[in-house]
């Protein structure tokens, strides 16, 4: 048995046969973007900082200056010997966060489209953590917080934070997709919940550009149906684990790590964040009508039960659009490129703090 394993396994029989915790000490910094949730980060910095001081050893933080800086913060606190970063903010800066956990890939050297048009990953091999030790804690304060739904973070700040001084420790699955961005380069970026491809990628679109005053459910029922105005499905070809081949007009493409996506929506139900595989949904020709009557039944998970919707596991999912079509991408909530692409699971390569 490792080290690591076998300090946790202690670690954790300590605090639950004599209900004694015993602080890891881990030394914390702290990254939020204070436009998150609508300006809510800033307005409740005061407080959060407070709480944060009072529960955790030692701690620093950095607010966020613009989209990707989160990555840059993350990436220099771990080289700095920062053993604990928390991500304070929505799914986005999570995700940004999440990134900074890693070396920045060589996208030459990793992925190329073939003459097929299929993105392809020239080699194997895990991502290059920074510091394979240093942990990840999650202070939700999004509009949308669909990871925190996964992992039932839905307490207030006193609660999250008191899980940020504890000692859970979960290894988690990371995805990582390879893609076409908007100037027509290959990209790629890591996910922690879900990445898809279609209509919720327009979705995305939307509801970024859009005030998101009015909390998750009315932001994204909005985007929705502004994107449902232009929409038409895509054909779409899909290698799952580089054998089976689907091909068909397709809604959306979904490979989830976690369980909601657009502020709520069940869309995978039962998905597992450390089981080396992503459950793949994949909503198949519905009409305009059909997505309509289908949107509540999401948010409940009972969409399964249609005809149309189909789900399957993979740990390796490729997919391309043919006859023309574009089909943007939704990476953790943000929309930064568009097919080809192709998503490969980490298995357990991520340290959360729950
Ligand atoms: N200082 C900043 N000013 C403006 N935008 C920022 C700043 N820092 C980060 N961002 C960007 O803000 C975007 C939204 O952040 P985030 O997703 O965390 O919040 P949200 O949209 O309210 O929540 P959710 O994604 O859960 O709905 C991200 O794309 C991020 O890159």
């Amino acid at each position: 048995m490792k080290w690591r394993s076998m300090c946790w396994i202690w670690c954790v029989e300590l605090s639950n046969c004599n209900g004694w915790t015993m602080s890891l000490n881990f030394r914390t910094f702290v990254i939020a973007n204070p436009k998150a949730g609508a300006g809510a980060v800033e307005e409740e910095w005061g407080l959060m900082e407070r709480l944060l001081r009072a529960r955790l050893p030692e701690i620093d933080y950095a607010f966020t200056e613009g989209p990707g800086h989160a990555t840059l913060l993350a990436r220099e606190a771990l080289r700095a010997g920062w053993q604990q970063i928390v991500a304070v903010g929505g799914d986005g800066t999570l995700n940004e966060v999440v990134n900074g956990f890693f070396d920045k890939p060589d996208i030459d050297d990793l992925y190329t489209i073939d003459d097929d048009g299929w993105m392809t990953r020239k080699r194997d091999g895990a991502p290059e953590p920074i510091n394979p030790e240093a942990v990840l804690g999650v202070l939700p304060l999004g509009t949308g917080g669909d990871f925190r739904r996964t992992v039932g973070l839905m307490g207030g700040h006193s609660e999250t934070i008191e899980h940020l001084s504890g000692q859970h420790v979960r290894e988690i699955d990371i995805g990582e997709v390879g893609f076409v961005d908007d100037s027509g380069e290959i990209a790629t970026r890591y996910f922690v919940n879900i990445a898809s491809a279609g209509f919720s990628g327009a979705v995305d679109r939307i509801a970024n550009k859009s005030w998101k005053g009015l909390g998750a459910k009315p932001s994204f029922l909005w985007a929705t149906a502004r994107a449902f105005a232009r929409y038409k499905n895509i054909d779409v070809e899909l290698r799952l684990d580089d054998t089976v081949e689907i091909e068909g007009k397709m809604n959306n493409v979904v490979v989830a790590n976690g369980e909601f996506f657009g502020g709520g929506m069940w869309i995978a139900p039962g998905a597992e964040l450390d089981d080396g595989q992503f459950q793949v949904v994949l909503m198949g020709d519905l009409k305009r009508r059909e997505i309509a009557s289908l949107v509540f039944d999401i948010y409940q998970g009972r969409h399964l039960q249609n005809k149309k919707i189909f789900r399957r596991r993979a740990s390796r999912v490729a997919a391309r659009s043919i006859n023309g079509g574009v089909a943007m991408l939704d990476i953790d909530g943000e929309a930064p490129g568009k097919l080809p692409a192709l998503w490969t699971n980490h298995h357990c390569c991520l340290r959360l703090k729950l």
